[in-house]
């Protein structure tokens, strides 16, 4: 029995104009995660809740892309412990990163890759940010090409996020936009980025890993720089357009239109966005 929580959980789903509230008498189920002796949850624990929740959307027999991050964590988790209970059969996964490959065949969850499985039935991972219209920027993490392109594979793209994500515009959380480059002349690409967005108060900056500030690698052997903006991106398709079109960038972290399905947990409950 999943441990009662001291206060009762709202579920309530949107899509464009509608909204339908669901008030269930305990959280998602199988979620063990006990309340605070506050009541207050962590947001390690709304990522959980958010992640059980889109848990529930996977069927037997799906092809899944398998998120990473903190809050795609949970999922893998959790659909490796529905195999493992015999309660899901038949999944086979595509990782979007390392780690994520890692963590997965570490629960026994097959695996295989868009060579094999060019289109998936569901993808649920994690994001930075995301703003009113489902558009995400993703990345932090440094996965964001795997999860562009088996996310973009996907017939639907579930996003899970605690409510500290949720932003009116993209990059409104003043929190980085990252961008995946080629190592060669790494500064001459990073100049050149922030020269497109002088007009926006860009900043460039190359992450970096470790204390002795080598430039952090991405799994595909690729750098990673950060653009912070002082203003709103504005037209994020033009904004696209205009990185991919840098002869040394291999793609951004903007993913326009792509989710399908938002879950946001917060203090008051689980918000479903669909589009
Ligand atoms: O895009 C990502 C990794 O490249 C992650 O999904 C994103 O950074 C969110 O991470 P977390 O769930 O740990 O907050």
């Amino acid at each position: 029995m999943p441990a009662p929580y001291c206060r009762r959980f709202i579920v309530s789903e949107k899509s464009a104009m509608e909204t339908a509230i669901v008030v269930p008498s305990s959280t998602p189920s199988g979620l063990l995660a006990p309340p605070l002796s506050s009541g207050i949850l962590t947001q390690d624990e709304l990522k959980k809740i958010a992640a059980y929740k889109a848990v529930e959307y996977v069927e037997s027999g799906m092809v899944l892309g398998l998120g990473t991050g903190s809050t795609a964590k949970h999922a893998v988790d959790r659909i490796g412990e529905l195999l493992r209970q015999g309660k899901l059969k038949n999944i086979i996964g595509i990782p979007t990163s390392k780690k994520t490959h890692e963590q997965a065949l570490s629960l026994g969850i097959p695996l295989s890759d868009l060579d094999s499985h060019p289109v998936l039935d569901l993808a649920i991972d994690g994001a930075d940010e995301v703003d009113p219209h489902l558009n995400l920027v993703k990345g932090r993490g440094g996965s964001l090409l795997r999860e562009k392109m088996v996310e973009g594979a996907c017939k639907k793209f579930v996003v899970i996020v605690d409510e500290s994500k949720l932003v009116k515009y993209l990059g409104g959380s003043g929190l980085a936009l990252p961008v995946e480059i080629v190592p060669f002349c790494w500064n001459f690409t990073a100049v050149r980025l922030q020269n497109l967005f002088e007009t926006h108060g860009c900043v460039a900056k190359l992450r970096t890993s470790g204390e002795n500030g080598q430039p952090f690698v991405t799994d595909n052997r690729n750098y990673i720089v950060d653009l912070y903006f002082k203003e709103d991106i504005g037209d994020l398709n033009a904004a696209s357009d205009e990185i991919l079109r840098l002869a040394g960038v291999v793609e951004h972290g903007m993913f326009i239109g792509m989710a399908t399905t938002l879950i946001v947990a917060g203090e008051l409950g689980i918000t479903i966005k669909n589009k």
